[in-house]
């Protein structure tokens, strides 16, 4: 196995996973290309604080300690799919590019480790159980298993809920409108591409599907808290769920996401680091790479109970910011979307078959007095 990086950014010793760690993994979730996991000590029930303490130190009776750089951490393993990136590139691009852009309180952290393929084993026999009848892994994933040539993995902050908080996670996607978009749109990039999706997939179906983005992104930057509660509500709904106090949340969150800067700070980089569009910009340009990570990064909000005035704090962070490279036909995936978006007429709410009446109507239209309902 190569165990290309041994040290750490900032010269500590590399985390090794391998089969001797104590600890239990247990399948949490997955996307296209990577699993994530939660470790657990499996000495302690979900882990004693004791046993948890810098690398080579003991407890009382003489047990080496885990690693407390594994505490309040999940693991995301990379997927033995095709044209993925090695996770020791897409993490070293993410420290180069993606890190000195936000506070470190607003990102997830990586922190890269090595794991054995002994332990990738032990992982793939976690993900395979998943695949179980009433276990956890979405049936369109099942069959594709971790990459045991792959010798890095990733430990990132924990974002789930716990008995003291509720989570929700969403994509907040392009927060300013698409650079070569025609002047005279009435949708923005996402709301224009959703409206597409809707009709040339399933139209009568669309009316009542709820996807990633069932709201208007440029509503989270508008600073207006009339505007942002109905994009709040589905979103607290779809990832909270039904059963809990679903407007309390928000009544509780409107404020938090009216005055959050860090949205506006994504929008700023966005549209920093692509001033010209897909049009015009050489898509294997490293500016326009991160601003395409930056539209399709996951916002992670961690939000405490009512009941619990200790932990009155709100964490906020942003994570899924993998390197997004023109490789694979992505560039001309994202050329051909753009001219499709323009010319069939999906900005400008000019298309021939028209979108669906019933989803969110884009800030765009709305600030023009337009609604197509
Ligand atoms: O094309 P978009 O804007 O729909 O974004 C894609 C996402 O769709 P969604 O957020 O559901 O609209 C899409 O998300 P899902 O797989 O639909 O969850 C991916 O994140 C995709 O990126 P990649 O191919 O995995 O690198 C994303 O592709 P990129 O365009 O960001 O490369
Ligand atoms: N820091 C975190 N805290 C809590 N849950 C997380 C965290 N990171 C990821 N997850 C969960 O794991 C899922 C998959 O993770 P991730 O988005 O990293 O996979 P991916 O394969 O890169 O996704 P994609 O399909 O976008 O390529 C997420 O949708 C989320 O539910």
């Amino acid at each position: 196995m190569n165990m290309v990086a041994t040290r750490s950014k900032e010269g500590a010793q590399i985390l090794i996973l391998d089969q001797d760690t104590p600890v239990r993994v247990r399948y949490h979730a997955e996307g296209a290309a990577n699993v994530v996991f939660t470790i657990t000590s499996c000495r302690g029930v979900g882990g004693e604080d004791d046993d948890y303490g810098p690398p080579g130190s003991t407890t009382k009776d003489g047990t080496p300690r885990i690693d407390v750089r594994l505490k309040g951490k999940l693991l995301r393993l990379r997927k033995d799919v095709p044209s993925v990136t090695p996770v020791v590139d897409s993490h070293r691009h993410y420290e180069k590019h993606i890190e000195p852009l936000f506070p470190a309180e607003s990102l997830v952290e990586q922190l890269l480790c090595n794991v054995t393929p002994e332990f990738v084993r032990k992982c793939n026999v976690a993900l395979r159980m998943e695949e179980e009848p009433l276990m956890k892994r979405p049936k369109k994933r099942h069959g594709v298993n971790l990459s045991e040539t792959e010798s890095h993995g990733l430990l990132i902050t924990d974002m789930t809920c716990d008995d003291k908080h509720a989570s929700t996670e969403f994509k907040p996607k392009w927060l300013a409108q698409s650079p070569s978009a025609p002047p005279s749109s009435k949708r923005c990039r996402t709301c224009a591409l959703r409206a597409m999706r809707d009709v040339k997939s399933n139209a009568k179906l669309a009316q009542f599907r709820r996807d990633s983005a069932d709201f208007c992104p440029l509503t989270l930057v508008s600073g207006d808290k009339d505007v942002i509660r109905p994009s709040l509500e589905p979103i607290l709904l779809k990832s909270i769920g039904a059963p809990l106090d679903i407007l309390g949340f928000v009544d509780l969150t409107l404020p938090y996401f009216q005055n959050l800067r860090l949205f506006r700070m994504l929008r700023d980089l966005q549209v920093e680091k692509d001033p010209r569009g897909i049009l015009e910009v050489d898509s294997s340009n490293i500016d326009f790479m991160t601003a395409m990570a930056l539209r399709d990064c996951t916002f992670f909000l961690k939000i405490p109970n009512r009941e619990d005035k200790e932990s009155a704090r709100i964490e906020a962070r942003l994570g899924d910011l993998d390197l997004k490279t023109p490789d694979g036909g992505k560039g001309e995936y994202w050329k051909t979307t753009e001219e499709q978006l323009i010319d069939e007429g999906w900005y400008t709410a000019t298309e021939k078959t028209p979108a669906p009446k019933g989803r969110c109507v884009c800030l765009l239209s709305r600030n023009q007095g337009y609604h197509p309902d």
